[in-house]
């Protein structure tokens, strides 16, 4: 386990293939859980599987969230936690709380995990049992709700070197993501012993907002989901175990098209980037470097692309635009076409809807593996957002200074 680019060999990944959680989306609740549209789910399935095996005949090791999960809900610690955790959601009053737990223990591992991802329906209770809250709840409300953003792996969980830093989400429909992830590092024996270089209750922070620019070089995205503290605390910690010597802290418009700073910026090759050109021009990036003693240094904001390239160590950081002109680049952008996911420099997957992006990718000397996702792109993702790379190869040696 270890990454500390986003360009070199992937070798392991963790993606999730949508499932039932899915098919709770509903006119009516499909705004609060973040998506745009309804997905047909046995589609978005397809599509997530064509991912897959896009990456899998590249060579690369696919770990599957649910496969982890179950696997984690056999050590009796990591079961009782989850449940816990979704037990102390105060709506539930006790009487409701009651069946709940009783439900819930009742379940082998692979129900169970089932039931904390896709969540649990009013009417999957028996009428009656839960007393006064069930009897007053709406039947289209969930008694647990259900993770459909689970599919974007991305943001849960982040690697750094050889620790993994669980993340805090800031959307309330996220929340209980990570204690899935926090679940799986710690009781997981495919991770036993791994460092966590940040955990769920800290200040928030989402993957989709951290860039691995180079060994060492961290660039972060303040915006809708990461706070300015979150930054300070990521950074305050990599810096704190060498992981990294410069963290640049981004700040994106807060709104959703730019929700996370991989919407708008990604790398397709050790000095490469594709970045949406309506804000190209126009990001900066703060540089936070060790200070004395616990103290950080922090420089005053200048253009982002020469205080990466600085930081990188490179004359200039390459840019790639998405699209010719602005309307084109504003729908490409909506469509994640700033999303790539690399999997070795110069060799990238991408949404194939993103016709004019990928072109620019091609004539810029980047090879592109085109994947549909006109479903799996309903929930504002693309390939980057739905993968969380656990091992990539090292672009250094794991202890070079
Ligand atoms: N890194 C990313 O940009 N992830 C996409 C997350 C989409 C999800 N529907 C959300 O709003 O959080």
């Amino acid at each position: 386990m270890y990454v500390d680019s986003e360009v070199s060999a992937l070798r392991t990944v963790l993606l999730h293939r949508p499932g039932p959680e899915l098919a709770r989306l509903t006119p009516r609740n499909n705004d609060s859980l973040l998506f745009d549209a309804i997905p047909w789910v046995g589609r978005a399935q397809e599509e997530h599987d064509s991912f897959a095996e896009a990456l899998r005949s590249r060579g690369v090791e696919v770990l599957y969230l649910e496969t982890l999960l179950t696997e984690t809900l056999a050590v009796t610690e990591a079961r009782d936690e989850l449940t816990a955790g979704v037990l102390a959601d105060p709506r539930l009053g006790d009487s409701l709380r009651a069946v709940v737990t009783s439900y819930l223990q009742d379940l082998e591992p692979a129900r169970l995990a089932g039931v904390l991802m896709a969540g649990l329906a009013h009417e999957e209770i028996k009428p009656g049992a839960g007393g006064l809250v069930y009897e007053m709840m709406d039947r289209h409300e969930f008694v647990i709700d259900p993770l459909p953003n689970l599919l974007f792996t991305r943001d849960s969980s982040l690697w750094v070197g050889d620790r993994v830093a669980v993340t805090s989400l800031a959307m309330p429909a996220r929340r209980r993501e990570t204690t899935i992830t926090h679940a799986i590092y710690r009781y997981h024996p495919r991770f036993a012993g791994t460092d966590l270089l940040y955990e769920p209750a800290l200040e928030h922070v989402e993957g989709g907002d951290v860039l691995i620019l180079a060994p060492g070089v961290l660039a972060i995205g303040v915006g809708e989901r990461t706070t300015p503290a979150g930054a300070e605390r990521l950074a305050r910690r990599v810096l704190a175990t060498g992981l990294a010597h410069t963290v640049l802290a981004v700040p994106i418009a807060q709104e959703r098209a730019t929700m996370h700073l991989d919407t708008v910026c990604t790398m397709v090759d050790v000095d490469a980037v594709v970045m949406y050109p309506n804000v190209a021009g126009s990001l900066v990036a703060w540089t936070i470097t060790a200070g004395l003693g616990e103290e950080l240094a922090v420089r005053a904001p200048r253009p982002f692309l020469e205080a990466a390239a600085e930081a990188m160590g490179l004359d200039h950081l390459r840019i790639i635009d998405t699209g010719l002109d602005p309307v084109t680049a504003e729908r490409e952008q909506w469509d994640d076409g700033n999303n790539t996911l690399a999997l070795a420099p110069r060799l990238c997957v991408a949404y194939e809807r993103n016709v004019e992006t990928n072109a620019q990718l091609e004539r810029a000397g980047i090879e592109v593996i085109r994947i549909s996702g006109s479903e799996l792109g309903s929930g504002r993702g693309g390939p980057r957002c739905m993968s969380c790379p656990i091992t990539r190869d090292p672009l250094v040696p794991p202890n070079h200074p």
